[in-house]
């Protein structure tokens, strides 16, 4: 029963979908974005014209995008496009790559994050970031979520630091399977408990972004629907960019898809859309498997 009815609701959200690309309710103002569920977004992120080099080789060229609050934009491509590395440029992650250089605009709500003034610390609480495979850190679950308030100094009272902890756990649905283990090593946790663990660890510190790249490509296919799951949830709250190599999971969790080739943004625009009717051949030919 509330498959069906589930099912249903599936449909009606494709036909309205589809209605609002035929009468291009997508066409957008310069600072909001429709996501597909007709809701303008402010522009969270905007990006113009940016290049990455790693020494002498240029990564990415000449990218222009605005990436909408409170929804998830997926990253897709074939191997090596540079999804992770354009991904990174939101955290200046590639910060910790020698030889790499970004020039170009990138905002996070009007404000520029290339800026060399700029606190990489706080623009990294602001913009968090869950990697491939789950990493926690070799510590008790409990410390690895207390660690970030703790540096950033959200916190004045173990009380604070415990409600925090909890609070985190349960946004990344994952305290009541650890509730009465808090104090056991982390890295005993399975490897979907581990992944939303460091979800929870990114959220502990009140990010408004955060980046996810390919999270759950380490996962089975269980786990790997929880954290989607998860992903569906958290977009209410935050601002999600997540780079994958799965259609079906791209198609699945975001309301935006960015498409990379050779470094290139080939196109970008509503997932539906995308997955329906792009308009540049390359991107078909992804999506439905002829090359990558
Ligand atoms: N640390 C690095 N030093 C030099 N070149 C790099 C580095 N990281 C990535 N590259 C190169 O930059 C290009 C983009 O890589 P990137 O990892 O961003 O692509 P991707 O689309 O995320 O790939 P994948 O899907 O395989 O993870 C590739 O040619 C890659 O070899």
């Amino acid at each position: 029963m509330m498959n069906a009815l589930r099912e249903d609701l599936t449909q009606m959200n494709m036909v309205v979908r589809q209605l609002a690309v035929d009468t291009d309710l997508y066409t957008l103002p310069s600072t909001t974005i429709r996501t597909p569920d007709l809701e303008p977004q402010p522009v969270k992120i905007k990006a113009r014209n940016v290049n990455v080099f790693y020494g002498e080789k240029q990564a990415i060229h000449d990218v222009s995008i605005d990436i909408p609050e409170k929804a998830v934009t997926a990253f897709i491509g074939p191997s090596g496009c540079g999804k992770s590395t354009f991904l990174r440029c939101f955290n200046r992650m590639n910060d910790t790559i020698e030889g790499s250089r970004v020039d170009g605009l990138i905002e996070l709500d009007g404000r520029s994050i290339i800026d060399r003034s700029l606190d990489v610390v706080e623009l990294r609480a602001r913009v968090g970031m869950v990697f491939q495979k789950p990493n926690p850190f070799p510590k008790s679950i409990y410390e690895n979520i207390a660690y970030g308030p703790r540096i950033h100094g959200l916190v004045r009272s173990k009380a604070d630091l415990d409600e925090i902890v909890e609070r985190s756990l349960r946004k990344a649905g994952l305290f009541d399977e650890v509730k009465d283990r808090l104090h056991d090593t982390a890295t005993g946790l399975s490897g979907g408990q581990q992944q939303r663990l460091c979800i929870a660890r990114a959220i502990a510190v009140s990010p408004e972004v955060i980046l996810m790249d390919e999270p759950c490509s380490a996962l089975d296919p269980i786990a790997t629907a929880r954290v989607e799951e998860l992903i569906d949830e958290l977009r209410e709250n935050y601002t999600i960019i997540i780079v994958t190599h799965s259609m079906q999971q791209a198609a699945r969790v975001s309301q935006r898809t960015a498409m990379f080739h050779l470094g290139n943004l080939v196109e970008e625009g509503p997932t539906e859309k995308i997955f329906t009717s792009p308009e540049v051949k390359r991107t078909q030919d992804y999506i439905t498997g002829r090359f990558g």
